[in-house]
């Protein structure tokens, strides 16, 4: 099985008629995602099932650092998530806006998050 950081995200266009991922879909990638990095979790927001991570910090400078590397990541693929700079803790959120749910391109860009993340 191709890891998810191997992977690479599918065109995201704003009128996708493809429908957010099936319980068990999500289940299978959610074991992927956690299998690489253990940090992620599944959270439901509004009805709209989001992948979220707290990235922990040193410095402020560190967050965004960081912050720019995930936006650099996000821009290369038009794959853009949440993301809330604090003191010590960045938090990154991807889900899919236009199918208002979770698709598999969120948890390759979750886990490439955490590759970068890794790397910083
Ligand atoms: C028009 C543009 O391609 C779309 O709005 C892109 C931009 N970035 C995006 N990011 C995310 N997370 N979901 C989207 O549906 C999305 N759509």
């Amino acid at each position: 099985m191709t890891l998810l950081t191997e992977q690479t995200c599918s065109a995201c266009n704003a009128n996708s008629t493809e429908q957010p991922l099936t319980v068990s879909d999500m289940s299978e990638l959610l074991v992927q995602l956690k299998t690489q990095f253990n940090d992620w979790s599944l959270i439901e927001d509004k009805g709209v099932g989001k992948l979220s991570c707290e990235f922990v910090t040193k410095r402020y400078s560190n967050s965004i650092r960081f912050t720019n590397q995930v936006a650099a990541l996000a821009e290369s693929v038009n794959h853009h998530p949440l993301i809330i700079v604090e003191y010590g803790m960045v938090t990154v959120q991807w889900w899919s806006h236009n199918i208002k749910g979770l698709h598999q391109n969120d948890f390759i860009m979750a886990a490439k998050t955490s590759a970068l993340f890794l790397e910083c």
